[in-house]
């Protein structure tokens, strides 16, 4: 199998146009290839409308220069990249390699929305927030959010979503910031750092006031055992602190391999001396520290948030702290950022805050702003991205490998759709994957995707990709179903066939109409090449290339002839015929790949040819 870049999975191939009746040729993969470099990646991705991640809206840009074709000017395009909080300049200078970019910092909501239809991707960080009202502004345009750092809340996903706008964040270049902040957070507090300093400054020397507790032997529980958890519990261990966790999804090997004992929440809350709080704000963990849970902490407790404000009732907060059942707090993070004035958490005598500085190391800075601004700009470029938040992340070896059947699940799906004549509606697609791999060895996401974007953009003004895909779908409300048949052929290759079937609809095509009343067809990659393999219940074999005329006809000698001299003297070129029968001089079907669309004449004279009993022409 022709190996392809997973770099080149979302960018069709450019010069497919010019392909002509070579199909069973290899494809060279290095042709489908856009190169690494940026401006000519942006020219491959931008200049087709099949890339699969942007599709319009962009700031057009006339350059001189060589194409593959006879034109000696080309459309070069620029996607706008807006940078709405200070970036690493290391970062923006990727950006600028490859975009227009504005950087316009602390624009009200009003100025966002107002911005937003101008550009194609926005970079943000904790203090923008990215709105339902931010998507509808940008009318369809913003196809990329990117967010430098690690949480998310700050974005709605759902609307994202809705809108195919792919979100993608920064996940790891901050860990090591956020976790050296919370071990400054947990010394500083247990010795009143902050506290000593201020009461020094104003000029006091106030020894006893600020005895400290110790750490060593102490219970420190990390609740949330992910990246910047992990790390906080490493570093604990060497102050010689006892480390429980919790965390309902992580894996007990990892955290035993750190001498870490995972607990239940209970466990850890009640058991601690110290929490250190390091999960995400999701709905689950919305304030979990309130006041219930606070009448359950040992008494004397000390709290570290470096998470997320709202994982805390703030108010319930100060009145543990009030109590004494908290006996000190130190935070960096808060509901509303940046706090009221008078918060009177922020103004607790026994509070420690820093103004959400986790991520605000130098190195953080520029490690978090080059990995969004690669994963922006890789994300403009059609290319799937490793931390892409709501879309999969399909690595990039099933990618390469999945290439070819991509492109052959978009047809498939186009093909199928123009099949449908009318009845109730497509209500349910069924895809059904032949493969000789374990069952749990195909990742179909990307297929299923593909499928869907085939079907339904072109009967819908929305634009698919797997972002929005199986939200289309539902919001469509047709049922996609998909089902994975072992075969016993080469597991070298991941899929053997793919079938679309969509049932309760009637056929333009009957004969694409299989026993149980479903239009069905069903292709494979060949060389590299998507063809199309059956048509109902009968087996052709044509690459799915140009366009496609079917014809239903009763073998007889001279049917190939007949038809292929009609186009030959309309001259359209015949690319591929393959003729499927049930029997000899039974019905049979005749499946023409034509470069060309035949005028209406040309399709009636077919039409006209006695022996042909329908016949549909799907342009692909
Ligand atoms: N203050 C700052 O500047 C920074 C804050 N952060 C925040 O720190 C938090 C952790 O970041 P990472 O470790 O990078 O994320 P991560 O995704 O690697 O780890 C989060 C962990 O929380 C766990 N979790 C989810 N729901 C939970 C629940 N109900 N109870 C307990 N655990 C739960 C997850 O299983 C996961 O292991 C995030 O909220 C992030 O936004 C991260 C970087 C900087
Ligand atoms: O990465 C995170 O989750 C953070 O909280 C860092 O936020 P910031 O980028 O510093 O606004």
């Amino acid at each position: 199998m022709a190996t392809i870049s997973a770099k080149s999975i979302l960018v069709p191939k450019i010069s497919s146009s010019s392909s002509n009746s070579n199909v069973s040729s290899n494809r060279s993969s290095s042709s489908c290839l856009p190169s690494f470099k940026p401006t000519i990646s942006l020219k491959a991705s931008y200049s087709k409308s099949r890339s699969f991640v942007i599709k319009n809206g962009l700031d057009t840009v006339e350059t001189k220069g060589k194409s593959s074709g006879t034109k000696d000017v080309t459309k070069e395009t620029k996607p706008t990249i807006l940078v709405s909080e200070k970036l690493g300049e290391a970062g923006i200078k990727v950006l600028e390699s490859f975009a227009n970019v504005d950087c316009s910092y602390n624009l009200t909501p009003e100025e966002l929305c107002k911005k937003i239809s101008n550009v194609d991707a926005l970079i943000v960080r904790s203090g923008t927030k990215v709105s339902r009202q931010v998507f509808e502004a940008s009318k369809g345009r913003l196809k990329v959010v990117g967010r430098a750092g690690v949480g998310i809340d700050n974005v709605d996903l759902q609307a994202a979503t809705e809108f195919g706008c792919l979100v993608v964040n920064a996940p790891t270049a901050n860990t090591v910031a956020a976790a050296e902040h919370g071990i400054a957070l947990l010394s500083s507090m247990a010795r009143n750092v902050a506290q000593s300093d201020a009461s020094m400054k104003a000029g006091k020397w106030e020894r006893n006031k600020y005895v400290g507790v110790s750490l060593v032997g102490k219970t420190l529980a990390v609740m949330g055992f992910g990246k910047v958890g992990s790390e906080v519990a490493r570093r604990a261990k060497g102050l010689g602190m006892h480390i429980i966790a919790h965390d309902p999804y992580a894996p007990a090997d990892r955290a035993r391999a750190l001498g870490v004992e995972l607990v239940s929440f209970e466990k850890a809350i009640t058991t601690a001396d110290f929490i250190s709080l390091h999960m995400p704000l999701t709905p689950i963990t919305s304030k979990v520290f309130n006041d219930e849970t606070f009448g359950k902490m040992k008494k004397g407790v000390r709290i570290i948030n470096v998470a997320r404000g709202g994982v805390i009732d703030e108010d319930a907060l100060v009145r543990a702290l009030d109590s004494g059942v908290v006996a000190q707090a130190a935070l960096d993070v808060f509901t509303v950022e940046p706090p009221p004035q008078d918060s009177k958490l922020v103004q607790h005598a026994n509070v420690t805050v820093t103004p959400h500085l986790g991520a605000s190391t130098k190195e953080a800075q520029e490690g978090v702003a080059i990995e969004i601004a690669e994963a922006v700009v890789g994300a403009l470029n059609g290319e799937l991205s490793a931390t892409a938040v709501n879309a999969p992340m399909v690595p990039a070896e099933v990618l390469s490998e999945l290439a070819p059947y991509v492109v052959l699940a978009e047809k498939l799906g186009k093909l199928a759709v123009q099949l449908v004549a009318g009845g109730s509606g497509i209500k349910s697609v069924k895809v059904v994957y032949k493969s000789a791999r374990d069952r749990d060895d195909l990742d179909t996401r990307l297929l299923r995707a593909m499928i869907i974007k085939g079907i339904f953009e072109p009967i819908s003004s929305n634009f698919i990709n797997l972002v929005n895909a199986d939200y289309t779908a539902k919001e469509k409300g047709v049922r996609i179903s998909e089902e994975r048949i072992v075969v016993d052929s080469s597991p070298e290759f991941p899929v053997d066939t793919v079938q679309v079937r969509i049932a309760n609809v009637e056929s333009k095509f009957a004969s694409a109409m299989s026993d149980n009343g479903e239009i069905c067809i069903e292709g494979k990659v060949k060389g590299g090449v998507p063809h199309l393999t059956c048509v109902g219940s009968f087996s052709v074999d044509v690459s799915i290339e140009g366009s496609l005329i079917l014809c239903k006809q009763v073998d007889q000698p001279g049917m190939i002839g007949r038809v292929g001299s009609i186009l030959g003297q309309r001259n359209v070129n015949v690319s591929f015929m393959s003729v499927g029968r049930i029997g000899v001089r039974k019905q049979a079907i005749m499946a023409i790949g034509v470069d060309e669309e035949p005028d209406k004449d040309t399709l009636k004279q077919i039409g006209d040819v006695p022996a042909i009993e329908e016949f549909v022409f799907l342009d692909l």
